[in-house]
Parts: C-alpha cells; sequence; structure tokens
C-alpha cells in the first residue's frame, strides 16, 4: 500500500462525462443522493453476501446502516455506509474509468440540448460521479472489510480530470463520500430537505438510514432513522403504493424514468419465491451489447446473493429489471449452480409467462404499448426464435407495418380478424425499409386483389419468420417467394412462351429461371426467391459474421402483359435484345434494394438508352 499521495488522470470518457453530466442534470440534482444511497446499500449487500462465508467480516454489533452526515460550518454532506468497502485498486479502478463497452459511442450522441442529454444520461446511469453534480470538491474514505486499519484509502477529486489517491488510517470498514457542496447546493445542508429527499427516493432502502446533525447553537445533536428498512417485495402487495414501486424500480434499475408496469407475486406451495418484475419505458443504452447487464437482482431469504441473474429469464426478456427472492435456494448458491438447478428452470419458466401476461395486459392500452413496441420490440421478436414454448404467445405480441394500416402498425389477431374466410394464408413481405416495401412490385397483385400484406423491415424480420410458420393454425407466407397460389391458373400457360426462352437463354447465367407471371400489375418484372433461398436480409447479417453463404440464384419473373415485354419481344438484333433483358434484371434488382451485380455495365446500357430515348 502506497501511503504517499498520488494523481491520477480520468479515463477521457469520463471526463467527458462528468462536463455533460454537471450541465445537463442540473434542475434532477437530488438524484445524487439516490444514487449514493444504492451504493452505499448495495455495499451492505455484497458484505452481508460475504460474511456468510466468513462471520468476521462483520464486526461485533455492526449493523449494517447507511449514515448521513450534516456539516454546516465545513459545507460538506457526507453518505457513508459499513458496508464492503474498497481497497487502493478497486478504488483506482471503480472512481476513475467507465468499464462499459459502447461508452465511447453513447457519448457521442450527446448534443449539448440539455433536455434531450439528460434523457440519455439517465439510460445511461451516472452512479458514483453523480456527485459531482452538487460538490464542486468530493472526498472519499474506505476501507475493504477484512482487512486492518492501516489499509484505509483516501481518493479525492474536484472533477476536473484529475483525482489523488493516498493511504490513511481508518478504523472502520466501510465508505464515506464526503461532498463539499457548491454554493448553490447548500439546500442539502438542511436536514428538512435530506428527510424529503431520502422519503422520495430511497424510502425501501433494505438498511437503515440515519441523518445525523451536529450540535448548533441551542440544539443538541440528533440522529433520526429517516426510513421504513424493511425489504419492499416482503411487503404485501396492497400496503405499498405506486409511488414506492416506483422509487424502488429507481433504486434498483438507476433509470431515472418510471417504469411502465410492474407485478409483483408471491408464489407459495413446493417452491416458494417472491417476485417483483418491472417493465422499464425506455431502452438502456446497451441493450444489444453482450455484456451489458441485465437479469434480476437474486436474494435468498432477503440477503442479497447477485446482481444480473439471468438465469431467471430468457435473453429475450433482459430489459426486464427487478428482484426474486427463493428462500429455499442454498444461501451459497453460485451462478454455475444455478445453471442445473431444478428449481430455477421451474421459476424460469413462471417468471417468463409472467412477463409475457404483464405485456399483454399492457397491450391492452395501445398508446402504451406503442412505447414499449418502439424501445423493445426488436429484443422480443428473438424470443420467436429462442423460446418455441411460448412461441405463439409471443407471437401475439408482435407489432407489423401492413398494407391494411396507413400509418400505425397491427397485430397478427387483427390480420386474421380482417382476412376473408377463403384465404388461407398471412402473407408478409421482406425488405429493408418501410418505404422499399410498399413500393415492392410484388405488392402489385395483393393490392388489386386487396389482400392484406405485413410489411417487415427489421433486419431480424427474417430470421424471425423463419421460425414462424403460422399463427393459430394458419400459414404465413411470403409474398416474394416462390410461385403465388393466388390465381391458379396463372403463369403455367404461357411457359412455353417464346419470349420467355429467349431471356431464359440471355440471362442464363445470372437467373435459375425465367417464368411469366400474374404477380405484376404496373411493374415488368421482379425477383422471387425460391422457397429454401436465402433472403437478403439473412444473407447480409451471415456475411457480416463472416459466415460462408451460398450463392443463390433468384429467378425472374416478367410481366407478359406490359407494353415493355411486348415491345422486347420484337426485337430481333441479338445484342440490342440481350441489353435490354439484363436491363430488365437489373431494375428488377434495384427495386429489391439491391445493386445490380456489375454497376458499371448497367450504367453503360443505360447510358445508351437514354442516349437514343433523347436523339428519338
Ligand atoms: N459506497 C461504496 N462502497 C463500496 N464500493 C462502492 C461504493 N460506491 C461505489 N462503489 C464501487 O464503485 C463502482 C462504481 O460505482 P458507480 O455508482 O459509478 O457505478 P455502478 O454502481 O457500478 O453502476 P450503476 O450505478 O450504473 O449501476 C461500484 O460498482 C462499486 O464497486
Amino acid at each position: 500500500m502506497s501511503t504517499e499521495k498520488q494523481t491520477h488522470g480520468f479515463q477521457a470518457e469520463v471526463s467527458r462525462l462528468l462536463h455533460l453530466m454537471i450541465h445537463s442534470l442540473y434542475s434532477n440534482r437530488e438524484i445524487f443522493l439516490r444514487e449514493l444511497v444504492s451504493n452505499a446499500s448495495d455495499a451492505c449487500d455484497k458484505l452481508r453476501f460475504q460474511s456468510l462465508d466468513n462471520p468476521a467480516l462483520i464486526g461485533e454489533g455492526a449493523e449494517p446502516a447507511i449514515t448521513l452526515t450534516i456539516d454546516k460550518e465545513a459545507g460538506t454532506l457526507t453518505v457513508a455506509d459499513n458496508g464492503i468497502g474498497m481497497d487502493e485498486s478497486d478504488v483506482v479502478d471503480n472512481l476513475g474509468t467507465i468499464a462499459r463497452s459502447g461508452t465511447e459511442k453513447f457519448l457521442a450522441q450527446l448534443s449539448g440540448d440539455q433536455k434531450k442529454d439528460a434523457q440519455l444520461i439517465g439510460q445511461f446511469g451516472v452512479g458514483f460521479y453523480s456527485a459531482f453534480i452538487v460538490a464542486d470538491k468530493v472526498t472519499v474514505e474506505t476501507r475493504k472489510a477484512g482487512s486492518d486499519k492501516a489499509s484505509g484509502v483516501r481518493w479525492e477529486s474536484d472533477g476536473q480530470g484529475e483525482f489523488t489517491v493516498e493511504g490513511i488510517e481508518r478504523l472502520q470498514p466501510g465508505t464515506a463520500v464526503i461532498l463539499h457542496l457548491r454554493d448553490d447546493a447548500r439546500d442539502f445542508l438542511d436536514p428538512f430537505k435530506i428527510r424529503q429527499v431520502i422519503n422520495q427516493y430511497s424510502d425501501h432502502v433494505a438498511f437503515p438510514i440515519n441523518l445525523l446533525t451536529p450540535a448548533e447553537g441551542d440544539a443538541e445533536e440528533s440522529s433520526e432513522t429517516l426510513n421504513s428498512a424493511t425489504a419492499l417485495w416482503q411487503r404485501p402487495r396492497q400496503e405499498v403504493s405506486d409511488e414506492e414501486y416506483q422509487s424502488f424500480y429507481k433504486h434498483i434499475s438507476h433509470d431515472f424514468q418510471d417504469a411502465l408496469s410492474w407485478s409483483h407475486n408471491k408464489v407459495e406451495g413446493a417452491l416458494e419465491y417472491t417476485s417483483l418484475l418491472y417493465l422499464p419505458a425506455r431502452a438502456p443504452f446497451d441493450l444489444y451489447h453482450r455484456d451489458a447487464n441485465r437479469g434480476l437482482k437474486l436474494y435468498v431469504q432477503r440477503v442479497f446473493i447477485m446482481d444480473d441473474a439471468e438465469q431467471f429469464l430468457p435473453q429475450y426478456l433482459r430489459f426486464v429489471k427487478g428482484v426474486i427472492d427463493a428462500p429455499d435456494l442454498p444461501l451459497n448458491v453460485s451462478r454455475e449452480l444455478l445453471q442445473d438447478y431444478g428449481p430455477v428452470q421451474k421459476i424460469r419458466a413462471a417468471l417468463t409467462k409472467r412477463v409475457l401476461q404483464m405485456l399483454k395486459k399492457l397491450s391492452n392500452d395501445e398508446e402504451q404499448y406503442k412505447a414499449f413496441w418502439s424501445q423493445f420490440g426488436q429484443v422480443l421478436k428473438e424470443g420467436i426464435g429462442e423460446d418455441a414454448d411460448n412461441r405463439e404467445a409471443i407471437a401475439a405480441l408482435l407489432r407489423f407495418a401492413s398494407t391494411h394500416e396507413e400509418e400505425g402498425v397491427t397485430r397478427l389477431d387483427a390480420y386474421l380478424e380482417r382476412k376473408p374466410a377463403e384465404q388461407e394464408s398471412i402473407y408478409y413481405l421482406l425488405a429493408d425499409t418501410p418505404s422499399a416495401a410498399l413500393n415492392s412490385p410484388h405488392l402489385e397483385v395483393f393490392r388489386k386483389k386487396g389482400i392484406e400484406v405485413l410489411l417487415l423491415s427489421d433486419p431480424v424480420d427474417e430470421w424471425m419468420v423463419s421460425y414462424l410458420d403460422s399463427y393459430k393454425d394458419v400459414k404465413l407466407v411470403n409474398a416474394a417467394r416462390g410461385e403465388l397460389d393466388l390465381d391458379e391458373a396463372a403463369g403455367e400457360a404461357e411457359s412455353d412462351n417464346p419470349l420467355v426462352a429467349r431471356l431464359k437463354d440471355s440471362l442464363a447465367e445470372q437467373v435459375e429461371s425465367v417464368r411469366a407471371t400474374r404477380r405484376l400489375v404496373d411493374s415488368p418484372s421482379c425477383l422471387v426467391l425460391a422457397e429454401d433461398q436465402l433472403g437478403p436480409q439473412m444473407r447480409r447479417m451471415l456475411e457480416a459474421a463472416g459466415q460462408p453463404v451460398p450463392e443463390n440464384k433468384p429467378v425472374l419473373e416478367v410481366n407478359l402483359d406490359h407494353d415493355l415485354l411486348k415491345a422486347l419481344g420484337t426485337v430481333d438484333d441479338g445484342e440490342r435484345f440481350n441489353d435490354l433483358a439484363a436491363l430488365l434484371l437489373d431494375q428488377a434488382m434495384l427495386a429489391e434494394g439491391q445493386l445490380p451485380k456489375d454497376p458499371a455495365a448497367t450504367a453503360r446500357r443505360m447510358h445508351q438508352m437514354l442516349v437514343s430515348a433523347v436523339n428519338n
């Protein structure tokens, strides 16, 4: 342990975050107290957990507690705990860096617009650094539980880019965060204000939060406990107010916004557990990062066991926050053990059903559900592939753009209600964007017949529908694949058409086949994939992942009733015919949002066409 004072620079991201945070969170200043109290409570949780194996860690009579001390003269507010504490390397790692992937990208999104940035930073979670919203200097004194009193550490910074670390003597293990309040934050020296903020944000913290006010004038030193200090999830539902649920949500999630909804249940019987699950209103910035926090906080008989207990919910529900308290699990349960532990599988299956029910209930309110869907819809779609047992329930929660829903979105059930009885399938079309889908030549015949087509343009959609063969026993059919049986007589009779045969010859290298179609009304041609071929979205996904992708040639379908095709039939010059045939294929690719195989050749052919059109 070095005793000399050492100066360190903050990681560049921390400096930027500090700067932005101080400016954009000014109007939410009091959140710093919630964040520091949350950290103190986590530290007490961790110590209690470690002391299961090593009871000596908790000193005699030292019940875990959080102490707030106001010192008006010094202008400081101190948030202290007798939790796990930190050693020197913990301090340098935890209070000087942000070890979350995607941080740089996240910071790049911040615009300087206070309101927008405040929201974004809320999604990110500011934790300890929020101390600098109210303090122009922060001192942390800490000692790791189990180490001796000479192993204390003092960390200090004005939040301007550097911090110092030095060894100190500290009598008690645990951490004290001393805030030297800015002049405009001196209202946090008022016990009344502290009481109000703790009441609002931290009443449910499961350890006592004591407020110490030193003697002043006639008043003697005093100490009072500000919170009820019972585990909120252990209280009966009807005794917990909505405000309490919301503030508990913010405590465990570090979100600034209210949750969309929650579900609190005590399950009795052979397998007892209590769960409190929340649906957040906004996606965290790192929802798609593999190492992002996810899952629930696990407690056993109110003793905190672990964060991110991902075994209790499937991946695709990783946005759900909450706690689970399973009193029958062994206290020394580890992640590895959880994985193969029978009761955990049962709890997971039940919690999954519960979340899907919450979503179903939420979807009764279209407005609210829209908000949810825009944030988490893409993640929920992963469930179609991942969770065969609940596939139908998840499918009912999906939302799609549709040819029959001009602005909004539709559900599979609404599609089925609108569908004429004789229509045997649910049709969908995959495209890169909603507008590409709407303009696709594949829709022409569906429009003409008034048949509804769902428009899928999320990158995950192709993968997802590959797992969704049917919904309520109605098959899902890709409108751009294979031969459509919309009009049985179509196509077949014309298969030996001489123009089709010439096109086949001319394009033999590029296409699998050419055939006449009734699929098209206004367009001359379009591409169709065989039933078993990969679509362009899947292709790109596989290519991006470095996987080998089989070459597949599309089928070109042509509309023999189209003027262009009629004219093409009269072209005798072989070279000119080949150029026109190639253009017919290229424009079909463009309509799909794909680039022609040889863009330069396409440009040359178009150039020739334009010149001859202008000269005519
Ligand atoms: N009072 C404390 N006692 C012990 N360790 C602490 C304390 N406060 C902070 N730390 C340590 O510093 C780390 C960083 O804290 P910070 O609040 O910035 O982020 P976090 O709590 O990990 O993340 P978030 O707040 O976004 O959940 C914590 O993970 C913890 O290891």
